[in-house]
């Protein structure tokens, strides 16, 4: 035999060897999806979306509490919110039970007082404020009317995230009317300025209650949602639990040359040589680190439930890791779950038709991969920028957030779970990396154990109305939500016991 044969065998058995393995794991993968214990609510345990329920949510959206910048947001139409909330709860805010403290001028911290004092509390998070409204048009409905039209709620705030704050408040007050005494204390935090970080509202309720040594069992603020048709090879609903977020870093980048008319330019313009440096980075993206991180047990999580191609993906990560990386890589959703992004978000130069410009400066913001540190996402920007002229200097940033636990082992992520499960019965769930920040960056003090999860579901069709176009919740979802805290509430009322780790065909 001569040497080419031989090492044609040699491959070929190499090939088949690498064949067997991928259908061997792909048979043999571990199912992570485990169903809910059965749940003994009775239809006297349902919140319907009554006209009053959904009245007091349009009406939430009515109260224009946009945020602007830090220490610059709307504090007349902040107060007549906290006002609006108080009138339109009485049994909560009546009840002895539960304290009410306005923080840092118009956050709001309830407590409700627990029998047990063995049980540390639960915390439920969300934020009063808004993101403006930007000139683009298309909205089907005013975007501070709260409209109720064929079965949805137009505005802004609806799913971000007035629906959370006020389904929070019906769960709770629905608890109370009951006569419900709750075994396990339980906080509900409301900052006023979530969407230019938080520093006057959840900071101060992070500094409070760290002052009061207040440890919770776990935290749940907004975060992702219940998706369909978002995650790829995947049919069914999928909720979205985020264990972590990814950290920020914004840049700014700036020029500057000798200004003078415009008749006499020099061969490069400030605006030519920061168009050139974004470019640069656009064209020469941070590194796909897709699998390196906790986003890889979001897909282990999913693989059983996947369809034949993707799920022999999935399960074969040992061979098929670039494979993934590219395709996840093509859509902007999923390429946010592979790598550091670079969102170029301003761009100003210039001040006449005439005047050549002196300077330019361009924002860049890049939210940061959990196994990336800002240092090196500043390292590969000036790299591929490669050019002194360009000044680069950090404006803001924030490291990527602590992963929580979760999983079997950790009692409080499977009591999301299974509230998640009570209301969408055919979801599976799955822990995530949020790709945006929420207030819980000033809370990673007072837990490990802090979820990001909101409890509507979104389509492909609807990730452009957070933040964008047409935000609004439909009335099924808003039932959903109200209920999902009511199980929720219910649920983490006892001891909460970390069950064994389980699963079919574990390898
Ligand atoms: C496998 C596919 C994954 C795609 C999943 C898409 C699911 C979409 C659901 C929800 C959208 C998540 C949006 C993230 C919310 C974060 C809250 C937020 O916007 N925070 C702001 C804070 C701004 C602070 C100023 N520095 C932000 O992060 O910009
Ligand atoms: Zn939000
Ligand atoms: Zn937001």
């Amino acid at each position: 035999m001569s040497t080419a044969q031989s090492l044609l065998q040699w491959v070929g058995a190499a090939l088949l060897c690498v064949a067997v393995i991928v259908v061997v794991r792909t048979a043999t993968f571990p199912s992570y999806q485990t169903r809910p214990p059965p749940c003994n609510a009775t239809d006297q345990d349902f919140i319907p979306a009554t006209r009053a329920r959904l009245d007091r949510l349009s009406q939430a959206v009515t109260f224009r509490t946009v945020s602007y910048e830090p220490g610059r947001g709307t504090p007349e139409e902040l107060r007549k919110f906290l006002a609006f909330l108080r009138a339109s709860f009485p049994a909560l805010h009546a009840s002895p039970l539960v304290t009410r403290e306005v923080v840092g001028n118009f956050s709001l911290l309830y407590r409700v007082q627990g029998s047990d004092r063995s049980l540390k509390p639960a915390l439920l998070a969300a934020h009063l404020d808004v993101v403006p409204v930007t000139e683009e048009p298309g909205w089907e409905a005013e975007p501070f009317s709260g409209q109720q039209k064929d079965g949805f709620v137009y505005g802004r705030g609806t799913i971000d995230c007035k629906h959370n704050v006020l389904g929070q408040l019906e769960a709770l007050e629905f608890h109370l009317n009951r006569g419900h005494r709750p075994r396990r204390a339980l906080y509900l935090a409301y900052g006023h300025d979530e969407e230019v970080s938080g520093h006057y509202g959840a900071r101060k309720i992070g500094e409070l209650l760290e002052e009061r040594g207040v440890k919770p069992e776990f935290i749940l603020d907004e975060g992702l949602t219940v998706t369909k048709g978002v995650v790829p090879g995947v049919g069914k609903k999928v909720a979205m639990v985020a264990i972590t977020e990814k950290g920020y870093v914004t840049v700014k980048l700036s020029v500057r040359v000798k200004g003078g008319h415009g008749s006499m330019p020099e061969k490069e313009s400030a605006i030519g040589i920061l168009s050139q440096a974004v470019t640069n980075l656009e064209r020469n993206l941070q590194p796909n680190l897709w699998g390196s991180g906790p986003e890889r047990d979001f897909a282990e999580h999913l693989a059983t439930e996947m369809s034949l191609l993707p799920r022999l993906l999935t399960a074969n990560l040992w061979l098929f890791t670039p494979v993934v990386r590219w395709v996840l890589a093509q859509k902007p959703s999923t390429n946010a779950l592979c790598r550091t992004t670079t969102a170029v978000t301003r761009f100003n130069a210039g001040i006449k038709d005439n005047v050549i410009a002196p300077e330019a400066v361009a924002i860049v913001n890049h939210r940061v991969h959990p196994k990336q540190t800002i240092q090196e996402v500043l390292e590969h920007n000036l790299k591929v920028i490669d050019d002194p002229r360009v000044k680069m200097e950090v404006v803001e940033s924030l490291v990527p957030a602590p992963v929580s636990p979760s999983g079997p082992e950790s009692a409080a992520y499977m009591a999301i779970q299974e509230s998640i499960q009570q209301i969408y019965p055919d979801s599976l769930v799955a822990p995530s990396v949020l790709m945006g920040n929420t207030d819980t960056r000033h809370y990673w003090n007072l837990t490990s154990a802090i979820y990001r999860f909101s409890p509507n579901v979104m389509t492909p069709e609807d990730l452009t109305r957070f933040h964008g176009v047409n935000e609004r919740i439909s009335v099924q979802d808003y039932e959903r939500v109200m209920n999902f805290y009511f199980h929720l509430m219910r649920n983490v009322d006892k001891p909460l016991v970390v069950r064994r780790h389980e699963h079919d065909g574990d390898l």
